[in-house]
């Protein structure tokens, strides 16, 4: 399958400026080249461009909704686009606002999706029960269907329709949970594996019982959103919101080759990634650590490999 790589650089979903570079930080780390190396197809769609609404007052609480909201109705857009032409999106964030708009656009193409939700964060707020009015931490309050009726009408999202179901949702990595996150996690029954049961289960148990979770069938194309700060931040320095803890290195890349193992990778958000937070060692520490994970989805192997045409000397 052709990867259609989509930059998405933006940062109104949260406060600290830095996430509009992330696309080219993982870029230049060498994202085409490696997936190139790999013997994929690689088609840059280039970066997004996005317009910053004038004077964006909150809503409610909710901040920059007005711009935060049109640029995901446009990321929407270009993510059903490359979806539909059949190639495997890869999305390069960009603040994780940005997964409202990527799993909307993969739903109108793909609507029995199911998400693999990689984050230290369960991003699941509504604007009623944030406690901070940063979108990032709002996104999938959004677009799950059975929070409809918790979720005020926010100006800039008129357009949204909810596309996804509770039980097609699982996440791993969470260790940063607001109570109104947790209310929803547990009225829902949405499956959640927290660093406790990462410890508890081991990745390999956590892995399997994921999939078998939201994709029993084994049939349904997944939708990965992967969170960088989901990984330990000794090796993801460089990012907003950094917890204690996390995936380390291993877990990342074995999440990342049982996701491959299944072939229906079809929509990959990293988000987070933010080059203006630490110094040059950790933004360098932060995109290397990214890219040794993410190359894990396109079937880089930690046991090595060689090239199809390969002639022993
Ligand atoms: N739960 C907090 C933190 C949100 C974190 C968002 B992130 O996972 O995208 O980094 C909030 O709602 O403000
Ligand atoms: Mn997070
Ligand atoms: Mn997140």
């Amino acid at each position: 399958k052709k990867v259609g790589l989509l930059g998405i650089p933006f940062s109104k979903g949260q406060p600290r400026g830095g996430t509009e570079q992330g696309p080219q930080a993982i870029r230049e780390a060498g994202i085409v080249e490696k997936l190139e190396q790999l013997g994929t197809q690689v088609c840059d769609h280039g970066d997004l461009t996005f317009d910053y609404i004038e004077n964006d007052t909150p809503d409610g609480n909710v901040k920059n909704p007005r711009t935060v909201g049109h640029a995901n109705k446009k990321i929407s857009k270009a993510v059903s686009d490359i979806i539909y032409n059949g190639q495997l999106c890869l999305n390069l964030g960009g603040d994780h606002s940005m997964a409202m708009g990527t799993i909307h656009g993969h739903a109108q193409v793909e609507p029995d999706l199911v998400v693999v939700w990689v984050d230290a964060h369960a991003d699941i707020n509504t604007p009623l029960t944030s406690p901070s009015g940063n979108i990032h931490g709002m996104p999938l309050s959004f677009i799950v269907k059975e929070l409809d009726g918790y979720v005020p009408t926010v100006k800039g999202f008129e357009w949204v329709k909810p596309c996804l179901s509770v039980k097609d949702l699982v996440y791993i990595g969470l260790r940063d949970v607001d109570p109104g996150e947790r209310w929803i996690i547990e009225k829902f029954g949405i499956k959640a594996f927290s660093m406790q049961e990462v410890d508890k289960l081991g990745i390999r148990e956590v892995m399997e019982q994921a999939l078998k979770a939201i994709d029993p069938s084994g049939t349904r194309p997944i939708h990965l959103s992967f969170d960088v700060d989901a990984l330990d931040p000794t090796i993801t320095p460089s990012t907003g919101t950094p917890v204690h803890g996390g995936l380390s290195f291993r877990e990342g890349q074995y999440i990342m080759e049982e996701l491959a193992n299944t072939g229906r990778l079809n929509c990959i958000d990293v988000a987070e990634v933010n080059p203006s937070l630490g110094n040059k060692e950790e933004n360098t520490l932060t995109t290397e650590t990214t890219l040794e994970v993410l190359n894990k989805c396109f079937g880089q192997k930690r046991g090595g490999g060689f090239p199809s045409n390969y002639v022993m000397p």
